[in-house]
């Protein structure tokens, strides 16, 4: 039977990939750093220009389709996952890393209906890494399936994170302890790549055992959850609970054992979810 959502996972592919070329063409010229929530939340003119390259394209063939893009957001646009298709979109995930030229720098693109993702694809453009899943479809890089590792022993495995861009001290203090908790299991060690959609494609790629962040937005991990589960992998609340895209909160493992081993080292808090009514 024909796949009503091929059409739309196949321009994700090819958007995202021309994307990364605008990604890489501004790498070789000055980037205007601007400011979000807080001094340490970049954003340039070329997070905003790729997410509008994203959008209008789907606007052109998938007229009726719904949004939720990071700098759109930003702008003060909803963030409400409805029943309808809608593209939750990172123009670039790990913008300080692109402010900075460390090399991983990706453009996420998941895609929802009634509630659901269908696809996701993550393209880490310096690495020209094409990652993508279809629900039920297992999950690829450049079209080669991947698979979580089989560690089971968390002594034996590598634990992804990041520090965000909370500088709260309060939150800073239980991301630290949570990292101390973690680091003194102890673990083979703990790694940042800067964006969380690259470190959950490495869970998926069976490079780290587990990803946690609180912190993060739906934009962040709407495509890489769908590419960690459909390459065996588990999704879960940092207290254990089933994971929720919107709670800005997520723990990515290789198996649910990892992911219970890690949920229990870890201070979890609370942030506004990115669904929240906004106050005015
Ligand atoms: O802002 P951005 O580069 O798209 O996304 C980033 C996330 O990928 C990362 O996990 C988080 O720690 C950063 O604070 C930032 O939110
Ligand atoms: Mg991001
Ligand atoms: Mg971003």
């Amino acid at each position: 039977m024909a796949d009503i959502w091929q059409s739309a996972m196949d321009h994700a592919v090819a958007i995202a990939r021309k994307a990364g070329e605008v990604v890489r063409e501004a790498l070789r010229d000055d980037r205007k750093v601007m400011t979000k929530s807080s001094s340490v939340d970049l954003v340039t003119q070329t997070d905003q220009r790729v997410e509008q390259l994203i959008i209008q394209s789907v606007k052109e063939k998938f007229p009726t389709h719904k949004f939720i893009g990071e700098e759109s957001v930003a702008a003060g646009e909803a963030c409400d996952l409805t029943d309808s298709p809608t593209w939750i979109i990172d123009p670039i995930d790990g913008t300080t890393n692109f402010v900075h030229s460390f090399p991983f720098v990706a453009v996420s693109i998941g895609f929802s209906v009634n509630n659901q993702t269908e696809f996701g694809v993550v393209y880490s453009c310096l690495e020209d890494k094409m990652f993508t899943a279809r629900r039920g479809k297992g999950a690829f890089c450049n079209g080669e399936p991947l698979q979580v590792s089989d560690q089971e022993d968390i002594k034996q495995s590598i634990i992804a994170t990041e520090f965000g861009s909370n500088r709260d001290p309060e939150a800073v203090d239980k991301i630290f302890s949570s990292l101390r908790n973690i680091l003194c299991i102890p673990v083979h060690g703990v790694r940042s790549a800067g964006t969380a959609a690259i470190n959950m494609c490495l869970v998926a790629s069976g490079c780290v055992e587990a990803y946690y962040e609180i912190g993060i937005h739906v934009w962040d991990v709407a495509a890489g959850s769908l590419i960690v589960s459909e390459a065996g992998g588990v999704l879960m609340d940092v207290e254990g609970g089933e994971v929720d895209l919107m709670s800005r909160r997520i723990v990515a493992a290789n198996s649910r054992t990892i992911a219970e081993r890690i949920v229990k080292e870890i201070e979890s808090f609370s942030l506004p979810r990115d669904d929240a009514p906004t106050k005015h």
